[in-house]
Formats: structure tokens, C-alpha cells, sequence
């Protein structure tokens, strides 16, 4: 079942003066209940803003976004569909996600009474993400940047939702815990049925956990396919560089020459397709016209 469809989604940042930013410019993906979806792509690509969008926390100038089969643009979701729904995020920092005032058992059974759970205690939620139930009479402040992820994750599984939305979840956390984390994010959103949206720049952590994978260069999705697929035969030249850029396990992986240079900047993007002044293999057609996406956006695969 698609749990969530976004389609042709355009999302602007407008500031007073500046040229407007578009950081989604035509984005599509899906989720499927039980499934779960790496979005990747570098810093600037507009994965945030997609998912915050996604979560009613950026406007949508244009597009639709479906939810459990009902379309909730040009909103997004708003709070209280996303509590009656069930879709919940976990940020990079978890401070965005934790009150730092009250204990956590407080903040995770608030969860618990949103699903109306009356069996389930903030100390087996704790239990579930790996952590001691006794934890619950403590401050966000008392645990390690790890810890208080899993706790971030126990709040927002206590609310049984049927997304679990991750930006960033383990940017901020040492690389011993980032994969145990990621893992069991897929793990517990998985096994209680719920779809995964999972945006991270760390690709080695997304072929582990995600079923599929959305490539994102500058505010549109470039390529999608099975994970396994991907990492077998990237087609978007740019998929190709970015999985040429994952580090080396001896440290020696470097940064291909053809991703060398910044993202543009979305306020004014390139002509044609946006990859087109990084790509290797750019011809005359990728500078006058863009390619339309299925499932690569890419000229290399649509015939002219
Ligand atoms: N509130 C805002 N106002 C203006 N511009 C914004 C705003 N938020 C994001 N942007 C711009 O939109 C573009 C996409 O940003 P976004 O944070 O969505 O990308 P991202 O892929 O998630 O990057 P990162 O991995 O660094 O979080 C960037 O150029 C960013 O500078």
C-alpha cells in the first residue's frame, strides 16, 4: 500500500529582497507501508525542505502530496493530521524533538497517550530502543548525543506512526553509533508496519537500511530504483559520482574530479538539466533541455 505519494512537488523560500529560493523544484517519490526509502544527495539539494513539507512545516507553492490515500496539499500535513494520521520525524539534533526540561518518560508516554496505548510504558519504549527503563526519570541532558537519539526514536515510535520521517538522524552522532542507530530506526518502523523516509548524506548507512533510494540533485529527484540495483548499475551520472565519492574503507575514496565545485545555487539554477556544468558526459541537448524523469532524469537514457 502507498502510505505516501509526492508529485511534482515545488517548494519556494521566499525572504524579503533576496531572489526566491526554489529548493524543491519538481520532486517526486513514493513510500509503501512497511518499506523503506533512502533520500540522498548533498548539503543544498533541498532534502529538508521536501520532508518538512511533507510534515505541513514548509509551504507547497505547487504540487500534490498524498497521505493514506487522501491528498493533504497545498497544506501539507498540519499538526493535528499528523497526529491523527501518524507520521512522525526524528531530527538531526534531537534537542529539536525533546524538551530539555522534562524527564523523558514524561515525553515518551505523551506519545503513548496520543495512540491511546494503555498497555505500552515509557520504560518499554526505552527497553525497545536498546537503552535501560530506569533512564525514564531522567533529563535529555544527562544522556550522550547516541542516547538521546534513541530516545527521540522511542517518543516518536511511542506515537505508532505509520511514517517515521528521519532528516539527518545520525549526521551529529559518532560513527560507532550511527549504523546501530539507522538500523534500528528501520528495524522498530519496519517491524510495527510503519513506511521509513530516511535523508542522509552517508550512502554506506542507506544501502544498509533502505529497500529503495531516491537520488536528489538540486530540488529534483534524479534517479530512484532498488537499492541493491542502484549500487549495481547507477545511471544518472551523478548517482555515479556520488557513489564513487563514498569513503574508501582504508580512507583512500576521494571526491570523483566531475563532483568537484559547489551545488548551484537553486535561486538560479543552470539551464537544462541542473547536473549538466558537473557532468562528465554532458552533451548539447543537456545544456538547451531538461530531461523528464522516469525513473533516471538523465538525456544518456530517453530517446530524443
Ligand atoms: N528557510 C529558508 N529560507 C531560505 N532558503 C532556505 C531556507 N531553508 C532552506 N533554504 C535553502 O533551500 C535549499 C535547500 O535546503 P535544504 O535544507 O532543504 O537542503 P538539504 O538537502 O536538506 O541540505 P542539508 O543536508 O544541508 O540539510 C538550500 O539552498 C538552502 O539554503
Amino acid at each position: 500500500m502507498t502510505l505516501l505519494s509526492v508529485n511534482d512537488l515545488v517548494v519556494e523560500h521566499r525572504t524579503p529582497g533576496r531572489p526566491v529560493v526554489r529548493a524543491v523544484a519538481g520532486a517526486g517519490l513514493t513510500v509503501e507501508a512497511g518499506e523503506v526509502v533512502g533520500l540522498v544527495g548533498e548539503s543544498g539539494c533541498g532534502k529538508s525542505t521536501l520532508a518538512r513539507a511533507v510534515c505541513g512545516l514548509a509551504p507547497v507553492t505547487e504540487g500534490t502530496i498524498s497521505f493514506d490515500g487522501r491528498t493533504v496539499t497545498p497544506l501539507g500535513l498540519r499538526r493535528r493530521d499528523r497526529s491523527l494520521t501518524g507520521i512522525q520525524m526524528v531530527f538531526q539534533d534531537p534537542y529539536s524533538s525533546l524538551n530539555p526540561r522534562r524527564r523523558v518518560g514524561a515525553q515518551i508516554a505523551d506519545g503513548l497517550r496520543a495512540a491511546g496505548d494503555t498497555t505500552t510504558t515509557p520504560t518499554d519504549m526505552l527497553e525497545r530502543v536498546g537503552l535501560p527503563g530506569d533512564f525514564a526519570g531522567r533529563h535529555p541532558h544527562e544522556f550522550s548525543g547516541g542516547q538521546r537519539q534513541r530516545i527521540a526514536i522511542a517518543r516518536a515510535l511511542a506515537a505508532r506512526p505509520s511514517l517515521l520521517i528521519g532528516d539527518e538522524p545520525i549526521s551529529a552522532l559518532d560513527a560507532s553509533a550511527q549504523a546501530q542507530v539507522a538500523t534500528l530506526m528501520r528495524d522498530l518502523a519496519v517491524s510495527a508496519g510503519a513506511g521509513l523516509l530516511f535523508i542522509s548524506h552517508d550512502l554506506s548507512v542507506v544501502r544498509l537500511i533502505a529497500d529503495r533510494i531516491a537520488v536528489m540533485y538540486l530540488g529534483k529527484i534524479v534517479e530512484v530504483g532498488r537499492t541493491a540495483e542502484v549500487w549495481r548499475d547507477p545511471r544518472h551520472p551523478y548517482t555515479r559520482a556520488l557513489l564513487g565519492a563514498i569513503p574508501a574503507p582504508d580512507g583512500a575514496g576521494v571526491l570523483p574530479a566531475e563532483l568537484a565545485g559547489d551545488v548551484p545555487d537553486p535561486a538560479d539554477p543552470p539551464s537544462g538539466c541542473r547536473f549538466h556544468p558537473r557532468c562528465p558526459v554532458a552533451m548539447d541537448v543537456c545544456r538547451e533541455r531538461e530531461p523528464a524523469f522516469g525513473p533516471v532524469a538523465c538525456w544518456l537514457h530517453e530517446p530524443r
